[in-house]
């Protein structure tokens, strides 16, 4: 099939990718000139395990191009894909400027039939108002059918995601788009699940509400395990042995962050608010986050009394491993946080650092490397489980510190280890084995 992408961040170039490489002949549109140069010379602007081969792989094939030119980009497609951001706005409620301006410009260049494919997470009733957009701004008046195809790809894992997702979601006005979606999709021989458009909406903004809850939940537990020595490693692990509970997201930790569950749990409650529905559960859920992305900083206080002129290590500014994706990211809060508190602030990231200098507080000192990070450091903060943070040589580590003490947010390291290392070890929801001194 001809497919053409409108949006070429990590859903739209992964989606464009992807289809491309299941035989698909794909052309990405974006208004950004510069990401589109950069691709059109096989450069992906984003870090993605396995993205840029791809990218070339099928570039080198013919099958995939990239454009800044709708008339160009929509000519032959049989199915244009919506992949643009939908942010939030200060209220929290999902902003729709993009999506609404991609609907115009199909509007203006449509000349036959085509499927509109919205991927972009878009609150309940948008695809409607995407079709009525379209309806009332067509130059030349053609059919077209919509259908909401949300995505569910993990940063950091988006090629693997997309091959090998759990399901496939389908909500179509119509039998036959949403059989043409189907076929589109059948090479992945993933399990396709078919519904109303409303319903494809909803599930996507479920799905991200019930993962982001049941991290908050694992956060809870790990306060209270902190409080009851008792240890939230075993405690998840127990929980997860139950199928019914599962293993997945119960990893507890500073909060999650990234371009999803912070900005789609806010829409949800929006979302709800506009039909007179409080969604307490789900306010509950961001008001935990929020307090466990403090967390650390807490910790620290508590440990030294004042944080005026200690040098603090970062290790970790991405808000998950294998991406450098900076949104929403716990280390932004922290950073800020810890320099308001008269620390010196030393951060090290294996791949972030270039998108972390422009997010970051400014007075954030970014280093080299995790030696030049940790020298004379009073103590070290992890905030991102990246696997060389867990092969680092902490013997060395511990001679260049000033003080050997680590605030580990993602538990990277077992008590055992850290004890006979010779470092005082706080980490979340684990007794640390050394009594935390009180403060003067
Ligand atoms: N990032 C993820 O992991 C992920 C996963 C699932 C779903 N989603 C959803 O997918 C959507 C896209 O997310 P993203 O992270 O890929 O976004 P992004 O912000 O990284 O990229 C959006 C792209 O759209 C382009 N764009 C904006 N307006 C445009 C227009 N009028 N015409 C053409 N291009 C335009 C921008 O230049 C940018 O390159 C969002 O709704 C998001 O919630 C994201
Ligand atoms: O047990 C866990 C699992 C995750 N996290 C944190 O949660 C955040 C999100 O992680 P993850 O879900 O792996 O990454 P995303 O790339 O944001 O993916 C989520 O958001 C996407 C955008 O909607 C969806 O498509 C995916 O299905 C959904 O997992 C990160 O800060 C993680 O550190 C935890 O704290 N504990």
């Amino acid at each position: 099939m001809r497919i053409a992408v409108v949006g070429t961040g990590y859903v739209g170039l992964v989606t464009g990718v992807c289809l491309s490489e299941i035989g698909h002949e794909v052309i990405c549109i974006d208004i950004d000139e510069a990401k589109i140069e950069k691709l059109n010379n096989g450069f992906s602007p984003i870090y993605e395990p396995g993205l840029e081969q791809l990218l070339n792989d099928n570039i080198a094939e013919g099958r995939l191009s990239f454009t800044t030119d709708f008339e160009q980009g929509f000519q032959y497609a049989q199915a244009i894909y919506i992949a643009v951001g939908t942010p939030q706005r200060d209220d929290g409620s999902a902003n729709l400027d993009h999506v609404e301006t991609v609907a115009r410009s199909i509007a203006n260049h449509i000349r036959e039939y085509v499927v509109v494919v919205t991927k972009s997470t878009v609150p309940v009733g948008t695809n409607h108002r995407i079709k009525q957009i379209i309806e009332e701004n067509m130059v030349e008046k053609v059919p077209f059918n919509m259908v909401s195809n949300p995505e569910f790809l993990r940063e950091g894992t988006a090629v693997h995601d997309t091959f090998h997702g759990d399901r496939i979601v389908i909500g179509a006005d119509s039998d036959s788009a949403a059989e043409f979606v189907k076929e589109i999709n059948k090479p992945f021989g993933i399990a396709v699940f078919c519904t109303d458009i409303q319903s494809a909406e909803m599930i996507k903004y479920a799905s991200n509400a019930f993962l982001a809850t049941k991290i908050s939940f694992i956060n809870e537990i790990s306060n209270l395990c902190e409080k009851l020595d008792a240890n939230v490693e075993d405690v998840s692990h127990g929980m997860g042995m139950d199928q019914r509970i599962g293993r997945q997201f119960l990893q507890a930790g500073i909060g999650y962050g990234g371009s999803c569950f912070p900005k789609d749990t806010k829409a949800l409650i929006q979302i709800a608010g506009n039909v007179e529905h409080e969604f307490d559960l789900l306010k509950s859920v961001v008001r935990v986050n929020n307090k466990q992305q403090k967390l650390l900083v807490k910790k620290a206080k508590d440990r030294f009394g004042s944080l005026e002129g200690k040098t603090i290590t970062i290790l970790g500014l991405a808000f998950k491993p294998n991406t450098d994706d900076m949104r929403e990211s716990a280390s932004i809060v922290i950073c800020d946080q810890l320099i308001r508190s008269g620390a010196i602030v030393k951060a090290y990231d294996p791949i972030a650092i270039e998108k972390a200098r422009s997010i970051l507080n400014p007075e954030v000192v970014f280093a080299a490397s995790i030696e030049v990070a940790v020298t004379h450091a009073d103590c070290m903060f992890i905030l991102t489980e990246w696997s060389q943070f867990k092969q680092m040589d902490l013997t060395a580590i511990r001679t260049m510190m000033k003080e050997a003490i680590i605030f580990d947010g993602r538990n990277i390291f077992s008590l055992e280890l850290m004890k006979e290392k010779g470092f005082e070890y706080h980490s979340v929801g684990r007794a640390s084995l050394y009594p935390i001194p009180v403060a003067n």
